[in-house]
């Protein structure tokens, strides 16, 4: 069979092997040598190696790129998103951290955020909640309210505009009913994932791998598994100091024009902070992500 060059989507990965949907199958790919650099979401050149099988040979630019990273490490989230939903619930409780962590990858990243407050139905929790969320929306981020179980009509209703033309990936800490919101945007999502399985050999770990569902050619929805970590070693001062919208009415209005806004005399972030301007945690958060770069070991 003669060398035949196609493009497509990689819409799994596991390990190194990508699932990749073209115009009319999907192929079980591998990359060339050792190289682990693809991501769900990255449009491909491959070469067929057999029926359903090829070699991934070159990644298209990307428009974006998401990726968290520990001390030793990257780990590439998604590719070409153009937005990221945070999904939060009444219950279980949600980390503000976790949150605050995905805001700044986002912004890192350019890509924009809708925060999705889920299980608006548990009344118990809802208005403790609402408040902890309104301080998000205060930052400027859009704030959407569903109930994904008890309100479906009005879950899709309200969700389906957002993502329509888009390229949006879910994210949310486990049981904060992320996969009930793709099941519903995604009616056969269920058998997507059956098939993905079976095509990359996950085994029973069929939650554990970020997998793209394409509604149409122009709205894509990437699933990714719930996550208790966020570390973003990856970004440098000058991204993270960005990544906090509140402090943009600050920057450059510091004493010493190369401060770290920790401890250093007349910081204008230091001083909005005091005056609660800028949230306590927020900065404290800023001072961690700043600590956790100066760690990267690669
Ligand atoms: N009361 C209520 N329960 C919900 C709602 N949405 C989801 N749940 C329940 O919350 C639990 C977790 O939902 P999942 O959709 O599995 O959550 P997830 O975020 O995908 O969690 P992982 O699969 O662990 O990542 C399930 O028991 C759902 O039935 C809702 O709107 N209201
Ligand atoms: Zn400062």
């Amino acid at each position: 069979m003669a060398a035949q060059n196609i493009q497509g989507r990689v819409i799994a990965a596991h390990g190194r092997h990508y699932l990749v949907q073209t115009d009319t199958a999907k192929l079980q790919c591998v990359t060339r040598g050792k190289k682990s650099d693809v991501a769900v979401g990255d449009l491909v050149d491959l070469q067929l190696t057999s029926a359903n099988q090829g070699v991934i040979e070159a990644i298209t630019e990307r428009k974006t790129l998401l990726y968290r990273s520990d001390q030793y490490k990257s780990k590439l989230l998604a590719a070409n998103v153009t937005q990221l939903f945070i999904v939060v619930a009444t219950e279980p409780g949600f980390s503000d951290d976790l949150v605050s962590r995905s805001l700044v990858a986002a912004e890192a990243a350019g890509v924009s955020v809708h925060i999705i407050l889920n299980k608006i139905d548990v009344v118990a929790s809802l208005e403790k909640t609402r408040k902890r969320v309104a301080f998000y929306g205060g930052l400027g981020y859009p704030v959407h309210e569903v109930s994904a179980t008890m309100q479906p009509e009005a879950t899709v209703a309200a969700l389906l505009p957002l993502l329509t033309g888009q390229s949006t990936i879910l994210i949310g800490q486990s049981g904060m009913g992320k996969s009930s919101i793709i099941n519903l945007i995604v009616p056969d999502a269920d058998i997507a994932v059956r098939e993905i399985s079976a095509a990359l050999d996950t085994g029973k770990h069929t939650t554990t791998f970020t997998r793209l569902y394409a509604i149409d050619t122009q709205t894509m929805i990437i699933d990714s598994p719930g996550f208790q970590e966020f570390g973003l070693y990856h970004l440098t001062e000058g991204m993270l100091e960005r990544a906090f919208p509140e402090f943009e009415a600050y920057l450059g209005k510091c004493k010493f024009y190369n401060c770290h806004h920790s401890n250093e005399p007349e910081c204008a972030i230091r001083t909005a902070v005091a005056s609660c301007d800028i949230a306590p945690m927020r900065h404290a958060l800023y001072l961690q992500l700043l600590h956790e770069s100066s760690q990267k070991l690669y």
